[in-house]
């Protein structure tokens, strides 16, 4: 039997709701878990262009946020939403019940959750970690380990969906681990998303959200692919992002991302770097159970060029650029 999996979805957002998702106070007369408030203080480590949004949901719902990142400056912001402030993910996950943590990737997951002053130095029993992190299924094992080890629970819970669905609290938690961790989170992750899938034991979740960014990833470069055909063809590229719209390849990312990809105009939602960074683990995935994903290994090929263009922290949609600058080279 495959790992247990349950879909939560299709919950409807107001404002009113959110506001009552979270209690601060920390005192237990509503039990945590499925059906009960979230009551009790909530870390945030790591506020990048996902991590800021979703702290400030949680703030905005009425949570008790503590924050902290690398870069201090960057929680300003939430400090005038009105969340504290820790000076190291340790002291953060010390003074909080339950943690969330946003890095880049797996080597900042790892050396924030187990670090010098990390997370795991700040855990003890009937604590709570969540790592949110897109990372590969070993480093989210390493860093459960390093935070059971303590007696905390320890959840993985990468997410689908970008910036504007964080802003929206419209993400995707694609979860496994401690289940009532899970259950405890739960509110909190109908704040910060839309539905929430619990997927067995540490691993699945990140292979899943490996396995669905490597299918956008090879989407993106075929779709960069078809924009470059059509014009050279001496069609309008603005034409083709329209007919896919009304077929059954329409996707909300090719109506998003096309009309400015046309205009060589890549504001940055979803980094290339983070991007190329799933590609090459789930390259890693597919090695592990030798399977051939020749497709994901050409489109990896690519983002990697456009890193070397200097494209790293532009979106993920300037892949085009590589396609554009290979043609050139010929
Ligand atoms: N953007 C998107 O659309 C989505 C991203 N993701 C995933 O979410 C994660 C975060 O993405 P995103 O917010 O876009 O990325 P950003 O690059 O905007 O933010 C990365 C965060 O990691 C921190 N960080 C990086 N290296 C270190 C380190 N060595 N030690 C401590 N902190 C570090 C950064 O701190 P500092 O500010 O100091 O640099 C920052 O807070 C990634 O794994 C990404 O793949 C998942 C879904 C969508
Ligand atoms: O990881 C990126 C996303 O859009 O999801």
């Amino acid at each position: 039997a495959g790992p247990a999996m349950r879909l939560r979805g299709g919950r409807s957002r107001g404002g009113a709701r959110l506001v009552l998702a979270c209690s601060a106070s920390s005192s237990s007369s509503s039990p945590p878990g499925e059906g009960g408030g979230f009551s009790g203080r909530v870390g945030f480590l790591g506020l990048g262009i996902m991590g800021a949004p979703m702290a400030s949901n949680l703030i905005k719902a009425g949570c008790d946020v503590t924050v902290w990142n690398r870069t201090k400056s960057k929680c300003d912001p939430l400090l005038t939403l009105g969340a504290k402030y820790e000076s190291s993910p340790a002291d953060v996950a010390s003074a909080c019940d339950v943690t969330f943590a946003m890095l880049a990737d797996p080597e900042s997951a790892v050396e924030v959750a187990c670090g010098a002053n990390g997370a795991a130095q700040g855990m003890a029993p009937g604590k709570g970690y969540v790592d949110v992190s897109t990372v590969d299924a070993a480093t989210s094992k390493l860093i459960g380990k390093s935070i059971t080890s303590t007696g905390a629970s320890f959840l993985e819970a990468p997410v689908s969906g970008s910036k504007k669905p964080a802003e929206d609290g419209l993400l995707i938690f694609l979860t496994a681990g401690d289940e009532s961790l899970y259950n405890r989170v739960a509110l909190l992750l109908d704040v910060m998303g839309k539905s929430r899938f619990f997927l067995g034991d540490v691993g699945n979740g990140a292979a899943m959200k490996l396995v669905v960014n490597m299918v956008m990833g090879s989407m993106m470069v075929s779709f960069s692919e078809g924009l470059l055909l059509s014009e050279k063809v001496g069609l309008d590229p603005n034409t083709l992002v329209e007919v896919i719209s009304q077929g059954a390849i329409s996707a909300p990312m090719f109506s998003l991302k096309g009309p400015s990809m046309v205009k060589a105009a890549y504001p940055t939602a979803f980094p290339l770097k983070h991007q190329q960074k799933d590609l090459r683990l789930a390259l890693a995935l597919a090695e592990s159970v030798s399977q051939s994903i020749p497709t994901v290994a050409a489109a990896n090929e690519l983002y990697k060029v456009a890193k070397s263009l200097g494209l790293a922290d532009q979106d993920f949609s300037a892949v085009i650029e590589a396609l554009k600058a290979k043609e050139q080279n010929e």
